[in-house]
């Protein structure tokens, strides 16, 4: 199957994840919370841009059934999985406006733009290799989270992992999967060589994303450009 050549060449990427100190410590609850906090904020104008991925799917869709799957996608992720966020920010005295009008950082609008770029541009498989990285990855790794001994019962990052691990959220990783299979069989090698690429992209921006949450690093510093000049 496609997913699983796809798995192969993903996999030392995505065993990063799991290795990465922002992810462990969700894990062991250690993260620091204002480490979490840039993350989230990020992560929630990052997911506004992703509902617009769904949407471009829906519109290239071929079929009413992959049309129904991207509504649905887009659906669980402005109301359930933005809803986790929300309830974060409430819990981290964040308002909602704030929360919405959070200042990009660059990796954040590099992702997103690189996804909305190949989308709009692209067919309907095209699309559903730039959310697949998305769904699944996380899925990967809230299932890895779920398997430590009371990580998921943790009074803070409990949720994440909880949300993450859910058979909700792996029903909706599995339908990417399963659409993606689909329509990879009976493409060329060069198409299918094209999805390999995007979900490749993909993956090295999720690292990307984990290591900037960590940092805490929005864009090169004065200092940095006055040191460069
Ligand atoms: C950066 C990123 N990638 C993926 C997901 C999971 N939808 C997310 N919330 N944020």
């Amino acid at each position: 199957m496609f997913t699983e050549q796809l798995f192969e060449k993903v996999k030392p990427i995505w065993k990063s994840y799991l290795e990465h100190p922002f992810v462990k410590g969700i894990g062991d609850g250690t993260l620091d919370v204002d480490k979490f906090q840039f993350y989230m904020q990020q992560d929630y104008i990052y997911l506004i841009e992703y509902c617009r991925v769904f949407a471009l799917g829906s519109a290239k869709a071929s079929t009413l059934d992959t049309m129904s799957l991207f509504s649905e996608l887009l659906h669980a992720t402005l109301n359930g999985e933005m809803e986790l966020h929300r309830q974060y920010a409430e819990r981290l005295g964040i308002s909602r406006e704030e929360l919405e009008h959070t200042k990009p950082s660059a990796t954040m609008l590099a992702y997103t733009s690189y996804m909305l770029n190949k989308a709009y541009q692209g067919s309907e498989a095209d699309v559903v290799a730039c959310v697949l990285a998305c769904a699944w990855s996380y899925n990967y790794i809230g299932l890895h989270l779920n398997e430590i001994e009371g990580a998921a019962d943790h009074e803070f990052y409990g949720d994440w992992i909880r949300t993450y691990s859910s058979p909700e959220f792996t029903a909706l990783a599995e339908k990417c999967k399963a659409l993606i299979n689909e329509l990879a069989e009976g493409k060329s090698s060069q198409e299918r060589q094209q999805l390999e690429d995007i979900v490749l992209y993909t993956s090295k921006f999720e690292y990307m994303f984990w290591e900037m949450a960590y940092t805490k690093k929005m864009w090169v510093t004065e200092e940095e450009h006055v040191m460069n000049v």
